[in-house]
């Protein structure tokens, strides 16, 4: 089952999220991950952990992954700790085909993958620091799964969320789900009105400049709103007689998708 945080998540995009994370002073944005072909979507999910270890002669036999991929469900990201090892693959088509089946959302890999032609094929983002021909057959096996593990310098646990897109991955701790989500929309929202001032013909010095759209901090959720005067640059003049800001945007209505699909333009903003 897809929550409530995973689809807000996924209206969200990866940048908006690790500026939440910015804000609140916390790890999250894995910087040295990519993506393994141009997945248009952004990918979001509740994480399952692997962690990978060299194969012992006495150690486990199984593929890496394959006892966590057998008990995946829909909507959840694998994410598997190689430790950075771009020698060896810890992923591939078969591991794809069936995850795909299962409703995996994802593959995050901290390490190399392979057969990124078939993760395509079945529609399965992949993101990872490389893709190399070496198989983790008879190399690597999986040590533990939904355990704590380390992606990119960045603690992971199993049940955190992570968002990737074509900006790279951030993962969110579980218990600051709620707060990162409320930041993050209204980053978005900022970012909405801000796009809307521009295409107005505002000077992207002006719109951009730190006295204009205020920076969304958590503390300021009541009274901070996009003012008519920073989309239009324009000071309205209040009842009074003095020079006010009348809000005019509504962060929580605006998305980037709206400004976009021109649903919302600075006219109908409300
Ligand atoms: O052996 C590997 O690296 C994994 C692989 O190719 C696959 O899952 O198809
Ligand atoms: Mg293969």
């Amino acid at each position: 089952m897809i929550s409530d945080e995973v689809t807000r998540l996924r209206a969200l995009d990866a940048c908006a999220v690790s500026d939440a994370l910015d804000t609140l002073g916390l790890p999250g944005a894995v910087t040295v991950l990519r993506p393994m072909w141009a997945v248009g979507r952004v990918v979001a999910g509740a994480v399952r952990t692997v962690k990978a270890a060299p194969k012992a002669a006495t150690g486990p036999a199984t593929h890496i992954a394959t006892p966590l991929v057998a008990v995946t469900g829909p909507g959840d990201v694998v994410v598997i700790d190689n430790h950075g090892r771009t020698d060896v693959s810890c992923w591939g088509g078969l591991l794809a085909e069936a995850a795909a089946l299962r409703g995996v959302a994802g593959v995050i890999v901290d390490g190399a993958c392979r057969d990124v032609q078939d993760c395509e094929t079945v529609d399965l983002p992949l993101f990872a620091r490389a893709a190399v021909t070496v198989s983790a057959r008879g190399r690597i096996v999986q040590e533990a799964m939904d355990v704590p593990i380390q992606v990119g310098g960045v603690r992971v646990c199993p049940g955190d969320y992570v968002i990737a897109d074509r900006n790279g991955v951030v993962f969110v701790p579980r218990r600051e789900i709620g707060r990162v989500l409320g930041l993050a929309e209204r980053i978005v929202a900022r970012e909405a009105a801000m796009t809307l001032a521009v295409r107005s013909g505002r000077g992207v010095v002006d719109v951009m400049h730190d006295s204009q759209f205020p920076t969304v901090t958590e503390e300021a959720v009541t009274e901070e709103a996009v003012t008519e005067e920073a989309v239009t640059g324009e000071a309205v003049t209040g009842e009074a007689g003095g020079t006010g800001t009348k809000a005019t945007v509504n962060e929580a209505a605006v998305t980037k998708a709206a400004v976009n699909e021109g649903t919302v333009t600075e006219e109908a903003a409300p």
